[in-house]
Parts: structure tokens; C-alpha cells; sequence
């Protein structure tokens, strides 16, 4: 697809973050929501939506962000386009700290991050024309494109696939697809450098899913764009994203590259939103005997489980993981996880082997299949982790105090 190139001399420029430099940084980043009661509504708890999390998002590349509903991707969201306030932790954007920047301190801002949400009906106002509402964020940050608005806005519907003309029509005139769209093109508006896009195409007929999801790619590869994208199972963000992050109650539980994750995941959980993903591929037609069914509802994050939080519902799950909180950690390059007995790696507690009640009702609900490639995947990574400590004595042995033969040279 061909991009309609901005009008020369546009007011907006676009940052100079060269690709893989750092754009977003978060730290500790946390969002709490009281929960008051009574009449002088005291706080009586707290709805622990992002319960400390650490990432980085580099110039250019689409992070994905997947997880059930209700684990906080929301939230998180509107915490780095600072559409909220957080509770604690940092954002950086472009190296300078705007946690807690006011009104006018955020008003640049806004025109490098935006932010497409999930229902493309609810976010356009219904009583404003499309040309209104793709303008708005001009009048908004009071610039003024070269050659007008009106200009500027309809080369920006021909850049999301929309036909120019329609600049008079109303929202209710367009399919789910082309409202989306509408959308992207009012995210677009101010050339922005991240675009935080919250279940894009969660509303949308599958079949125009893959439409939306495609256009969001082209756009990245023209304008060098910087994605986040949210959505609750891997199969949107599974081919436009560079690296997932995926999250459970609150937390990252795996943070990796899209190769390593597909090839290799780690995180019981991330195993399990895996099997949940239908594959069109042949060599895995039986696939669906391989499905894990995750056992109820993700708990409350008011008073998420102790430990490891996906305790309660992972198959793995030993006294370690009610006990201990297992880190965030690389274990593989490119490849960080929470857990305390990953998948496809060596086993981070050994020690710890038998199983809680919880983890025993948990299996039933996961394929003889997956469980025997488990065990399989569990035995090979400690066959190899032993033949390596079984020859790392050797190397001491090898420097030795002789006098080293002379080399061919002398
Ligand atoms: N303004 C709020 N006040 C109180 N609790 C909130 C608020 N916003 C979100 N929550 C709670 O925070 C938790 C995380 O919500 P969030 O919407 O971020 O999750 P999500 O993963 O995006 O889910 P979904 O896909 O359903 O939107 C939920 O338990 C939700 O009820």
C-alpha cells in the first residue's frame, strides 16, 4: 500500500528516535484503584489493576500485550499515554520522566502518543462529521497543516483507505471496519511517534479483523511508526509484533521476543493462551486435542493469590509458587520470565517437587499430550544442564602450570 506523503512544510515534524533506540520506559509501574465504602467512604482496599511492571519499548518495533480480561492491559495502557495517574513507578518517554507531568508539562505529549481504543462505535462522536473528528486533535493542539485542515485531514483518510470525498458523512454511515479507521486516521493526525491501540479489532467481524491489522502494519512500515498493541489472545498480535509481553493479574509474567515465544514459551500461562489459539497449520490438525483449559475465571486482583499468582490455576504449581513471588528474569536471551518451574528450561526451584492439591486438578484440565511434552521438553533441558556441570570441573584443570607448547609460529 502507498501512503499519501504529508503536505510539504506541515507545522508537525516527527521525533528523531532512530530505530531500536529506547522510546517508552517503564518502571515499578503500578495503578491501584481505591475501593472506598460507606458515608465518609473510607478506603477499605484497593483494586490492584498493574501491580509493578518493567518494560521497554525501542523506536519502530510493535510490542504486543496479551492476557485474559481483567489483568490490567487496559489499564497499563492508559498509564504510558498517561490518560491515568499511577499509583507508583515511572514512565520515560524519549529518556525524560513524565510520570507525573500536569496538564500543559503533558501537552507535547500528546501529540507524540496516541491511543485507538477497542469499540469503534463508542469513540466517535456520532453528531460530528468525519471530517470534525479526524480535525479535531489540530484544533485540539491549535495547529494549523499547511494547505488547511480540511486538506491534511482528507489526505489522512486516504492514507487509512478511505475514500476523501467522505469528509461530510457521520460515523453511523460507515461499516465497524472503515469507523476503525476513521480512528486510526485521527491517531494519525499529529504524526505521532507511539500509538497505544487497545484491542484495535476486538469489535470488528473477523473477517475485517485481518483488514485493520494489515493496515496498521503497512502504516508502521511507511511512516516508522511505534507500536503497543493490546489484546486478550496471541492470535492478533502474533504477526505484527516484534517482541509480547504477556500478562496475568496485574504483572508481566513473560516478556520475549515473537520467535522465542511461538518456538519456545516458558510461562505455563503463556503455554496455555498458546493452546488456545487455533493454528491453520496442517502438521497441527490434531491441535485441539492439545488444548489446555485454563480452570475459572482469572482470581481478584483486590487480593490476587500469594506467590506466584497463577498458582491457583497452573498444573505445575509446587509450595514455592504459593510461598514465593517468582522474579521477572532473562533466562534466555531476548527472553524473560516469572516462573518458578518454566517450561522448555531448566527448572528454577528442582528442590520443590511435589505438586499442590490445586496443581493436581489443574492437570486434569490439560492434554496427556501437552503434559507428556512437557515432562519430555522438562528432561531434555535437564539432561543437558547436567552433561554441562559434569564437564565444567574439567576447566580448572585445563590452565595448567607447564609451559605452554611452542606455537607453530616460533
Ligand atoms: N476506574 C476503575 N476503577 C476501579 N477498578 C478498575 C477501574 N478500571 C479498571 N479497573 C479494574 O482493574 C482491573 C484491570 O482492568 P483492565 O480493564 O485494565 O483489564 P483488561 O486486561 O484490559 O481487561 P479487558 O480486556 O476486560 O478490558 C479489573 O479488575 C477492572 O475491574
Amino acid at each position: 500500500m502507498s501512503i499519501p506523503a504529508q503536505s510539504e512544510g506541515t507545522v508537525i515534524t516527527k521525533g528523531d528516535a532512530a530505530p531500536g533506540e529506547t522510546l517508552l520506559k517503564v518502571t515499578g509501574l503500578q495503578k491501584h484503584f481505591p475501593i472506598k465504602k460507606g458515608l465518609l467512604q473510607r478506603q477499605v482496599g484497593a483494586v490492584r489493576a498493574v501491580d509493578g511492571i518493567d518494560f521497554e519499548v525501542k523506536s519502530g518495533e510493535t510490542l504486543g500485550v496479551v492476557g485474559e480480561s481483567g489483568c490490567g492491559k487496559s489499564t497499563m495502557g492508559r498509564l504510558i499515554t498517561r490518560l491515568l495517574e499511577p499509583t507508583a513507578g515511572t514512565v520515560e518517554f524519549e529518556g525524560k520522566d513524565i510520570t507525573h507531568l500536569g496538564v500543559s508539562g503533558m501537552r507535547p505529549l500528546r501529540r507524540d502518543v496516541q491511543m485507538i481504543f477497542q469499540d469503534p462505535y463508542s469513540s466517535l462522536n456520532p453528531r460530528h462529521t468525519i471530517g470534525t473528528i479526524v480535525g479535531a486533535p489540530f484544533k485540539l493542539q491549535g495547529v494549523t497543516p499547511e494547505g488547511g485542515i480540511k486538506a491534511e485531514v482528507q489526505r489522512l483518510l486516504s492514507v487509512v483507505g478511505l475514500n476523501p470525498e467522505h469528509y461530510n458523512r457521520y460515523p453511523h454511515e460507515f461499516s465497524g471496519g472503515q469507523r476503525q479507521r476513521i480512528g486510526i486516521a485521527r491517531a494519525l493526525a499529529l504524526n505521532p511517534k507511539l500509538v497505544v491501540a487497545d484491542e484495535p479489532v476486538s469489535a470488528l467481524d473477523v473477517s475485517i479483523q485481518a483488514q485493520v491489522v494489515n493496515l496498521l502494519d503497512d502504516l508502521q512500515q511507511e511512516l516508522g511508526l511505534t507500536y503497543v498493541i493490546i489484546a486478550h489472545d496471541l492470535s492478533v498480535v502474533r504477526h505484527v509484533s516484534d517482541r509480547i509481553a504477556v500478562m496475568y493479574l496485574g504483572k508481566i509474567v513473560e516478556l520475549a521476543d515473537r520467535e522465542s515465544l511461538y518456538r519456545a514459551p516458558m510461562h505455563p500461562y503463556t503455554k496455555a493462551l498458546m493452546s488456545a489459539v487455533p493454528i491453520p497449520d496442517p502438521r497441527r490438525k490434531n491441535a485441539k486435542s492439545e488444548r489446555i483449559l485454563l480452570k475459572g475465571d482469572v482470581p481478584s486482583p483486590i487480593s490476587p493469590p500469594s506467590g506466584c499468582r497463577f498458582h491457583t490455576r497452573c498444573w505445575k504449581a509446587t509450595e514455592i509458587c504459593k510461598t514465593t513471588e517468582p522474579k521477572l528474569v532473562e533466562l534466555k536471551p531476548g527472553q524473560q520470565v516469572a516462573c518458578h518451574h518454566p517450561e522448555n528450561f531448566e527448572d528454577q526451584a528442582p528442590q520443590d517437587t511435589v505438586l499442590l492439591t490445586v496443581a493436581k486438578e489443574a492437570a486434569e484440565l490439560v492434554a496427556d499430550e501437552v503434559l507428556a511434552e512437557s515432562a519430555e521438553t522438562s528432561a531434555a533441558v535437564a539432561a543437558e544442564v547436567a552433561e554441562l556441570t559434569a564437564e565444567e570441573p574439567e576447566e580448572p584443570e585445563a590452565p595448567s602450570e607447564e609451559p605452554e607448547a611452542p606455537s607453530k609460529e616460533k
